[in-house]
């Protein structure tokens, strides 16, 4: 995207000065980005530099201490209870472990269709069995599933649930923390390819939790560099990877295995 165009492009998300503390530990610290409709932004830096505490301070998982989060053009912060529950069915999470995201004792179907027993507008009771359906083969799942628990399934087709239920709202925005970081390397590019080829069909906004860089390069519109609640450097992918303008960021790269040399693959990881 050429950088001239993009005032022209519709913001889906807007941070500003996003600060979150947790007692003497600034998480976030004054926070300031964009995304805009149908991009991938990845954010990446090492474990403890406030990713998650990102994703989940944009769903007010947990409070901010301060800023704006402009979903749209409307302060998430400053949405009443009512306002929040509604407008969360437009942003949708999938976490790192599909282990401890899945309620046990829930079968696919009522895992896949709780969602709309949330948000009953969206789908009337009686078409829940063909939507869970369609949902199933979406994700690449065998319909006899809708019937099973969690306990039944591998990591990679856990997750695959749970992106369907992440789907079920037909969210505008999804923000993904590690999605494939606890799944087997051999079943990581599989999710990985299933997570892009819905983004094109389905043309959503994603936010991509990621310490991964290579997959970051592959896949990210842009990047966000995070280093101890601050942001230190973000740009479009390109740019990033070829010209890491911070210290810290070319850190990062070339600590990242994969990354040194460009011939390295993932192969040798295995
Ligand atoms: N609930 C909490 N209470 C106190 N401190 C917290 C809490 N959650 C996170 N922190 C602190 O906030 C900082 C950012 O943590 P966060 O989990 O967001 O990092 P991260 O980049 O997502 O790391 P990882 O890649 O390991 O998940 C860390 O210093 C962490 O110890």
């Amino acid at each position: 995207m050429a950088a001239d165009t993009k005032v022209a492009v519709t913001s889906v998300l807007k941070v500003e000065k996003l600060t979150k503390h947790f007692g003497q530990v600034t998480a976030l610290n004054a926070i300031d980005f964009e995304v805009a409709e149908g991009e991938i932004l990845a954010v990446v830096g090492e474990s403890g530099s406030g990713k998650s505490t990102l994703a989940r301070t944009i769903l007010r998982l947990l409070d901010a201490s301060s800023g704006r989060i402009l979903y749209r053009g409307k302060d998430l912060l400053g949405l009443t209870a009512a306002e929040m529950r509604a407008t969360r069915r437009h942003i949708q999470m999938i976490f790192q472990d599909p282990y401890a995201s899945l309620h046990p004792r829930r079968t696919v179907f009522e895992l896949v269709s709780e969602p709309w027993r949330v948000h009953s507008s969206v789908a009337p009771r009686r078409e829940w069995p063909q939507r869970v359906a369609a949902l199933l083969e979406q994700v690449g799942l065998p319909q006899a599933y809708a019937s099973l628990y969690p306990a039944r399934l591998s990591g990679g087709e856990r997750q695959r649930v749970a992106i369907a239920r992440a789907l079920a709202l037909r969210p505008d925005l999804l923000i993904l923390d590690e999605p494939v970081s606890a799944l087997d390397v051999s079943i990581q590019a599989q999710v990985i390819k299933l997570l892009m080829t819905l983004q094109q069909e389905i043309g959503f906004t994603s936010i991509f939790i990621s310490h991964d860089l290579a997959l970051v390069r592959l896949i990210a519109d842009k990047v966000i560099v995070m280093n101890r609640g601050r942001i230190v450097e973000q740009g479009p992918t390109q740019a990033i990877f070829a010209n890491p303008r911070d210290d810290y960021t070319r850190l990062l790269l070339a600590s990242s295995p994969e990354l040194v040399g460009e011939t390295a693959t993932k192969e040798q990881e295995a």
